[in-house]
């Protein structure tokens, strides 16, 4: 399913900044249920025969069949699965066979939007609002709508934490994700309020019906869920039937989705979204990809509503800052723009993962003053990020080790509770979905914290095991002896 578009959180409230002067890191966030549809689950039983599939399910399946998308050849089918829908196979699948082709006139993206009868106000609007409120339109037509089938097969919720109470999102209170579901709610109530007021209200022709925050979230919780944006050309767009399609931590690659060109019809030709099965499966087995390979846990939680269980998502992001009040922030800020970076930065740190490559130099950049403030000059800008990279002074490096230490404590003091009551529940088992996620993602992100402080516990105790830049300079100038010592003098 992959980044569907890019949303910018506004800055989240919980932004703990480490006590002191040394305030320039941040533990700063990163940033469905049926129509009431009941049905048991793994039932892979003929589409048109199981009662457990609902009559929605069925009508849709009908409706594909009817505009000639799937056939008789057709290797899958909607089945009833763990997570909801699915696909199923009706037949041994080879792995990077193809098991659905939709073509390009059923796709839902901007220019879709564009050709509807709400195109006149579609463009200069953002893809995510356009496509929104497509779906939203043909929502409200009903049986008028071309989509009607569709529409129907489509969840009212999902789990992501943009749908949880206010109870519910108690229990993820201190992480990260909770700042970020916040800082997203409070982006997509921004967006409906501006595009009610400048698009909904001045055209009630085009939208006759009373459309209100919670419709616009149930478009924006569909897109986020469905669309795919991997495509050439292609950012958002919803592939009916393709997005029955359910992710599985097994699939390890993300090659699956193609657009090629082929017969759409009868008699002609169009482009054809196609989907490859990663895996070989058995007749009577679901149909898995892989949504996201780099999505950490919070990512999938709030784009999806679902994380997995293992820790390689569980990731913590560190935002670093160079403080406007410092006295060197023109040289640092030049410094940090010439390699990249800006006057906030944000590290992604993955659990089991070493640190990111430019985390240190930018942290030592940031805590640099007193007598290694000389570095600051101008002769050292073309080689100041590789002194960097190493160690500067046994101050500096002190220095960043306690402010990322302290700000591990803070953030981890933040969470109500510990990484073994977290576990206690877990083993227990028994938990409702959401619970399952809020347990999940407080553990990992727990996890990573301890993970950090322990990197700059182990560093702390080295630091007079370190070598730093006036050492390796007087190396460098073939200074020290052997046993370390410094030579003031050539022997004669
Ligand atoms: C693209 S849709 C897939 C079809 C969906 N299962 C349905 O019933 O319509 C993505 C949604 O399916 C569910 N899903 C997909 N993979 C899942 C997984 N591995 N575990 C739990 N839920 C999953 C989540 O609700 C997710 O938001």
């Amino acid at each position: 399913m992959a980044s569907l578009f890019a949303v910018q959180p506004p800055t989240p409230s919980s932004i703990l900044k480490t006590p002191g002067t040394n305030n320039f890191l941040k533990t700063n966030p990163t940033l469905h249920h049926f129509k009431k549809r009941s049905f048991s689950l793994n039932s892979v039983l003929s589409t048109e025969t199981d009662p457990n599939i609902p009559q929605t399910v069925q009508r849709f399946w009908q409706w594909l069949k009817d505009e000639g998308v799937v056939s008789s050849k057709t290797p899958v089918k909607p089945g009833i699965v763990t997570e909801g829908l699915g696909l199923v196979a009706t037949r041994n699948i080879g792995r990077n066979e193809v098991v659905l082709e939709v073509p390009k006139r059923f796709w839902i993206n901007q220019d879709a939007a564009a050709a509807s009868e709400i195109g006149s106000i579609c463009s200069g609007l953002k893809p995510f609002i356009a496509v929104a409120l497509f779906l939203l339109s043909e929502k409200f037509k009903g049986e008028e709508s071309k989509w009607k089938y569709y529409i129907d097969v489509l969840p009212e919720s999902t789990n992501s934490t943009i749908y949880w109470s206010e109870e519910e999102l108690l229990e993820i209170q201190g992480t990260q994700l909770l700042s970020t579901t916040l800082g997203v709610k409070e982006f997509v109530q921004n967006e409906f309020l501006k595009v009610e007021e400048e698009v909904i209200l001045p055209n009630k022709q085009l939208f006759p019906f009373p459309l209100t925050l919670d419709d616009f979230f149930w478009a924006f919780g569909i897109l986020r869920s469905r669309a795919f944006s991997r495509l050439r050309n292609q950012n958002l767009v919803v592939i009916p039937f393709a997005d029955l399609i359910n992710h599985s931590a097994k699939v390890t690659t993300e090659d699956h989705a193609h657009e090629v060109r082929g017969p759409a019809g009868l008699f002609s030709w169009d482009y054809l979204f196609q989907l490859r099965s990663p895996l070989s499966l058995k007749a009577g087995e679901q149909v898995f990809i892989q949504y996201d390979i780099k999505k950490s846990n919070a990512d999938m939680a709030l784009d999806y509503g679902f994380i997995e269980s293992n820790s390689d998502r569980d990731a913590f992001t560190l935002t670093l800052e160079i403080s406007e009040s410092d006295e060197f922030f023109a040289d640092k800020l030049d410094i940090a723009e010439s390699n990249g970076l800006e006057e906030t930065a944000y590290f992604d740190i993955k659990y089991g993962q070493p640190l990111p490559t430019a985390m240190l130099p930018y942290l030592r950049l940031v805590a640099l003053g007193g007598s290694d403030a000389f570095l600051l000059e101008s002769i050292f800008r073309n080689s100041i990020w590789g002194f960097l990279e190493l160690p500067i002074s046994r101050a500096n490096e002190e220095l960043i080790c306690k402010v990322v230490r302290s700000a591990c404590k803070s953030a981890l003091s933040g969470y109500p509770t510990t990484i073994e009551e977290d576990e206690k529940l877990k083993e227990e088992g028994n938990l409702s979905p959401r619970l399952e996620i809020a347990v999940g993602i407080r553990i990992g992100e727990k996890k990573v914290l301890q993970q950090i402080d322990d990197i700059f516990r182990e560093r702390e105790s080295e630091l007079d095991l370190l070598e730093y830049y006036q050492e390796r300079r007087l190396k460098d100038l073939g200074l020290v002896g052997e046993q370390g010592e410094i030579i003031f003098w050539e022997p004669k």
